[in-house]
């Protein structure tokens, strides 16, 4: 019988709770998620560049945010109001070298997005890179029971957010920088209880593509990575204990993910290793699922 791996032993470490808001608290997990990969040795590949990454304070985001420290980009970490996680995301950020500032913005406001991209080139000077991260989803069985003020809250954080990202950043984008935006597995094969969700990803997936076909000729890529299931702070801050617990083992895989385990997409798509990748969504989801 073969030996469990890091990542299957955390899994079954896993057991099912439930966190009370949206945002939900990384420093309050636990076990905590794997965000940094110890194998993972950075190689210059964002080194000079200046990054931001929506929702980058914890989660997926702050696994990406600690890959692309350890390939040398300077960040800013946008987040809606979770100070200690920003906090611990800066600190561990910073002790691989680079600068990084965090800023609370709300992604649903024209104006905040704005603002999160002067402040970065106020701070920094420039900006290469957009992570669009920052999400949010309601699981609902019921159809009827989508309101309109959810319904709203949703697609303008996950659709509205990542337009007015990129539009605040485009007058900043040069030729050879990159837009990352993050999508979901569910854009490609619905979810029963993430009716509205899945439709947002579906959105961004659409976006990504026809992004990435408007500014191609100004050499900005526009990609996507679509995540499985991953053991973050959304998961118990919107699931029951159940679905928390359970989570990703429908996966041929049979486990969830951990955020360290998309962070080298993300490496990718912003470096210049893609240079001939534009409007491609990479599938990080334990296999399986229809990917096209
Ligand atoms: N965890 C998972 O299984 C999956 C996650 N995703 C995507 O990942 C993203 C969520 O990130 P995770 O790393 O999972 O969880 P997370 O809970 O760590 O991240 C959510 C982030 O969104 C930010 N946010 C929410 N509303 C905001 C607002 N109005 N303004 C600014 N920031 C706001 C939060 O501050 C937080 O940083 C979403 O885009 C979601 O669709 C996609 C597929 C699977
Ligand atoms: C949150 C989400 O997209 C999944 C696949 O769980």
């Amino acid at each position: 019988m073969s030996s469990k791996n890091k990542y299957e032993r955390i899994d079954e470490e896993i057991k099912g709770y439930t966190q009370e808001e949206q945002p939900g608290t990384e420093h309050t997990m636990d076990p905590a998620p794997i965000y940094d990969a110890e194998y993972y040795k950075g190689s210059g590949k964002l080194k000079g560049k200046v990054a931001i990454i929506t929702g980058g304070d914890s989660g997926i985001g702050r696994a990406v945010a600690v890959a692309y420290a350890k390939e040398g980009a300077d960040l800013v970490i946008g987040y809606l109001d979770e100070d200690k996680d920003a906090e611990e995301t800066k600190k561990v950020v910073q002790s691989y070298g680079v600068k990084c500032e965090i800023k609370s913005f709300d992604v649903t406001k024209k104006s905040e997005c704005k603002e999160l991209v002067e402040f970065t080139v106020d701070n920094f000077g420039k900006l290469n890179i957009l992570v669009n991260h920052a999400g949010v989803q309601y699981p609902t069985e019921d159809l009827l029971e989508i309101t309109e003020e959810q319904l709203k809250t949703t697609f303008e954080t996950n659709v509205y957010g990542f337009i007015f990202m990129a539009q605040a950043a485009l007058p900043h984008l040069e030729k050879g920088d990159a837009i990352v935006n993050t999508t979901s597995v569910t854009a490609y094969r619905g979810s029963p209880e993430l009716i509205e969700y899945s439709a947002t990803n579906g959105a961004i997936t659409s976006l990504t593509r026809s992004l990435s076909a408007n500014l191609a000729d100004k050499g900005i890529r526009v990609n996507g990575v679509a995540p499985g299931p991953i053991y973050t702070p959304l998961i118990p801050a919107t699931f029951d204990a159940e679905k928390v617990e359970k989570h990703g083992h429908e996966t041929p895989m049979g486990r969830r993910g951990q955020p360290s385990e998309l962070a080298p997409c993300y490496v990718l798509l912003a470096s210049e290793d893609s240079s001939y990748m534009t409007g491609q969504v990479l599938h990080v989801n334990g296999g399986g699922f229809t990917t096209t």
